[in-house]
């Protein structure tokens, strides 16, 4: 059937960019895609700085109002409490947050964080308004063993209990292959499409086919603007997680426009 996802480009800074370097780097990128004449209705863009940009980043975006929408790395599973060093969903709320990375593979390996906690931080996210980007993928030995798709939807079935058709259909997850992350090594489309496809699959057996029309399915590894335009030509890729490549404006504006090439 026809798609009526928007495509979005989300770019997840990790742990660079100070709020000063973070506002410069928003103004550039606002400044490159509003001289490329972007249509943010048709290709979504977002940043995900690290938590302390993230007033900044909001000041900017209100005051000069700009189309592109910002998120954060990591929320808390718990509202508020003794909870030292971890962020709240409504906090992240009331800073005009839009999205959340959860289960982003690096804090599953440096953080240890199982599909219990993903799933607990998924539902805070939704409790709290935010769109939960869901990450899941496979880490090197697992695709060598040939186990990256039970692996990956393993993964995804363990961060959807107990979530409704209707938060489902709201949610956006991420295919990201570990080996494809900041390696330079890229998921071919085909990987890419065979993943994402068997999520949306996935999701059409544990909900219904109109919940899988609706979520929205990126990839995420490497992505650049010299292969993003073969990764977003697979029917079931709705989007790219950009890691190393989004903390270029210019760069990032380029995979935005993975449509156009107008932008450089
Ligand atoms: O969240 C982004 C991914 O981890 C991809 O990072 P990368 O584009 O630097 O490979």
């Amino acid at each position: 059937m026809a798609t009526t996802r928007t495509p979005l480009m989300a770019g997840n800074w990790k742990m660079n960019l100070d709020h000063h370097q973070a506002t410069h780097t928003v103004q550039k990128l606002a400044w490159t895609l509003k001289d490329a004449k972007h249509d943010f209705g048709a290709v979504e863009v977002a940043v995900l700085p690290p938590f302390t940009d993230l007033r900044s980043v909001q000041t900017l975006v209100d005051a000069d109002k700009l189309e592109l929408v910002y998120g954060a790395q990591d929320v808390s599973a718990h509202e508020s409490g003794a909870y030292t060093g971890e962020i709240s969903p409504l906090f992240l709320a009331k800073l005009g947050v839009t999205y959340v990375a959860v289960g982003h593979s690096e804090r599953r390996e440096y953080h240890h964080e199982d599909d219990a906690l993903v799933n607990a931080k998924v539902k805070s996210s939704l409790a709290a308004g935010l769109v939960p980007i869901l990450c899941v993928g496979e880490p090197l030995e697992v695709r060598k063993a040939g186990e990256h798709v039970p692996h990956t939807l393993a993964q995804l079935d363990g961060a959807l209990v107990g979530l409704s058709a209707e938060q489902v259909a709201g949610l956006v997850v991420a295919y990201e292959p570990v080996w494809a992350i900041g390696t330079g090594e890229t998921a071919t489309p085909e990987d890419a499409q065979e993943l994402c496809a068997a999520i949306r699959v996935r999701i059409g057996e544990l909900y219904d086919q109109a919940t899988a029309d609706a979520v929205r399915v990126l990839y995420g590894g490497s992505v650049k603007s010299s292969n993003v335009a073969s990764i977003m030509a697979k029917p079931d890729v709705d989007g790219a997680l950009v890691g190393g490549a989004s903390l270029d404006p210019e760069e990032f504006a380029k995979i935005a426009r993975y449509q156009s090439h107008q932008v450089g």
